[in-house]
């Protein structure tokens, strides 16, 4: 479970967290859905460890990120940029790597990428150099690096940017997997489809706060729109940063 609660931000002179809080449910996929500059980014760096609140706190299953970073990290798994992969290493020596950066002695980390690559069926490819990957082929081993250790969560910032159908019906096909598997999935989108059918609760965002959350049907309704995207740019009164 992931909890933020009464965070703030100033970044130069912008306030980009203003009194955030919401809590993202194991099992569950949470989406972050805001405009331009709404803070999800700031918001999941947070969390993540990567930024320091002013005040407030982030948890990441009851452990505060400020106080007990590397416990909290341990918990969390964060989904790298699948364009950053080491071109010459093979998913299985990519994600062994990072397992033992995650703490794993040698064996465990053999084991626990034995499994990564038996959960996410990348048996295929496993052994073949990152290098000439599909962005498919990249998503997956970026998501098996994110959870080899295991992580009871899972953050992903803007996941779907620039990839084409097939490779985002991947990423949703194994962000539900993860969900299945009990996993708390917390991602930052503008894309109303991709929120639409994916999150079973949504936090819109706008400059840094809270605006309304709850499931797709909860925000419609409360809003009186058909849509999501109607729903958002009713909350929001405005439909700046939308993709379609
Ligand atoms: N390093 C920085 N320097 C200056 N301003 C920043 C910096 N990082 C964030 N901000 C500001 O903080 C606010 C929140 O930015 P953030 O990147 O978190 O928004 P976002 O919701 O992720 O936006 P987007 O959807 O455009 O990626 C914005 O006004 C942004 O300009």
């Amino acid at each position: 479970m992931i909890k933020v609660t009464n965070l703030n931000k100033k970044i130069g002179d912008v306030n980009a967290l203003n009194g955030l809080s919401f809590t993202a449910q194991d099992g569950k996929i949470t989406g972050l859905l805001g405009p331009n500059g709404a803070g999800k980014t700031t918001c999941l760096r947070t969390v993540f460890g990567l930024l320091k609140a002013d005040s407030g706190n982030a948890e990441i299953d009851g452990i505060d990120v400020a106080k007990e970073p590397m416990v909290a990290k341990q918990k969390l798994g964060l989904f790298p940029d699948p364009c950053g992969l080491y071109e010459r290493l093979t998913p299985r020596e990519y994600i062994t790597f990072f397992a033992q950066l995650s703490g794993l002695n040698a064996s465990d980390a053999k084991q626990a990428t034995i499994d990564v690559i038996n959960k996410l069926a990348m048996n295929d490819i496993a052994d073949r150099r990152c290098q000439g990957f599909s962005q498919g082929q990249r998503m997956k081993t970026a998501l098996a690096q994110a959870v080899v250790h295991n992580p009871s969560n899972i953050i992903l910032d803007e996941p779907t940017r620039g990839l084409d159908v097939m490779s985002t019906r991947i990423l949703r096909e194994l962000l539900l997997l993860l969900k299945a598997q009990g996993h708390c999935v917390l991602f930052s989108s503008h894309v109303m489809q991709e929120v639409a059918a994916l999150c079973d609760h949504v936090v819109i965002m706008a400059n840094g706060q809270v605006i309304a959350q709850g499931s797709v049907a909860e925000l419609c309704e409360h809003a009186g729109k058909e849509t999501l995207e109607e729903a958002f740019v009713a909350l929001i009164g405005s439909d700046e940063g939308i993709a379609a």
